[in-house]
């Protein structure tokens, strides 16, 4: 594999008496997707966290295009450019698509919100507001409020306002949750656009999308990568089936 863009070294977080990161080391190549799986509260979301500087891991180390990045909050991880999809809770529904990531885009460039001149006024902020809709399948929407977004469509935005910050990474977790068969068919197609030129790291149930897109897929278990491999070989190991897969893998 080419460089790692992301490599996690012997990463370990404890809560309580409960070890939810246990000796994790994973490499993420530059380009593709990889995605990480495992059954419920097997500390996928625990790891994304880490990995974004939510959470600080107890021991171990994190490596950002070859920098340590271990001991830097999230905002300084963001500008290296280490990007985690927002959480809907925070757009404004009031604010169209484009003022979203507009807002998204000036906070990045360091300038301060101006509410009273919206942001989306500015071309300096619009252009890569708009790219980043494109990008994420939202062209079309760029003036709705995002409000009266579909929940697919604020999934969509939740992307957009991340690929604004011109991830160089982006981290996914669970972009499908919630969403119906055909919302799930667009995410997986533009997910599958974007990962062309990301590098992508997915957390995701949705086993029809993982197989879909992966490049590469980890399998944690109980805080354990028990398997990094393609697709198909996670498919055909017996321990992710008995591990993990078993009920899914028909
Ligand atoms: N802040 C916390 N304090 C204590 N325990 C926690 C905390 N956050 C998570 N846990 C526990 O850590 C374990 C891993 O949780 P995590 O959410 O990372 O798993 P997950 O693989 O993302 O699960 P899911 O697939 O259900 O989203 C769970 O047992 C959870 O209850």
């Amino acid at each position: 594999m080419a460089e790692p863009i992301l490599r996690l070294e012997r990463l370990r977080k404890r809560f309580g008496g409960l070890t939810v990161t246990d000796d994790v080391s994973l490499a993420v190549a530059p380009r593709g997707l990889h995605a990480v799986i495992g059954p419920n509260g097997a500390g996928k979301t625990t790891l994304i966290h880490q990995i974004s500087g939510s959470l600080r891991p107890d021991a171990g180390r994190i490596l950002f295009e070859g920098r340590d990045v271990t001991a830097l909050p999230v905002h300084r991880r963001a500008r290296l450019g280490l990007a985690r999809s927002f959480q809907i809770t925070s757009v404004l529904p009031g604010f169209s698509a484009l003022e979203n990531v507009a807002l998204a885009v000036q906070a990045r460039s360091g300038s301060s919100f101006r509410f009273c001149r919206p942001a989306a006024g500015e071309r300096r902020l619009n252009a890569p507001a708009i790219a980043a809709l494109e990008q994420a399948g939202l062209g079309a929407r760029t003036h709705a409020p995002a409000g009266a977004l579909s929940h697919g469509e604020k999934r969509q935005l939740e992307l957009a306002i991340a690929l604004a910050l011109e991830p160089r990474l982006l981290l996914l977790d669970e972009p499908l949750a919630g969403t119906g068969p055909e919302e799930a068919e667009r995410l997986i197609g533009i997910l599958g656009a974007l990962k062309q030129d990301h590098a992508i790291l997915l957390v995701e149930h949705d086993m029809q999308a993982v197989f879909a897109l992966a490049d590469v897929i980890s399998v944690l278990v109980y805080g354990r990568v028990i398997a990094t491999d393609t697709p198909a070989a996670v498919r055909a190991s017996a321990e992710v089936r008995a591990a993990y897969l078993g009920e899914d893998a028909a």
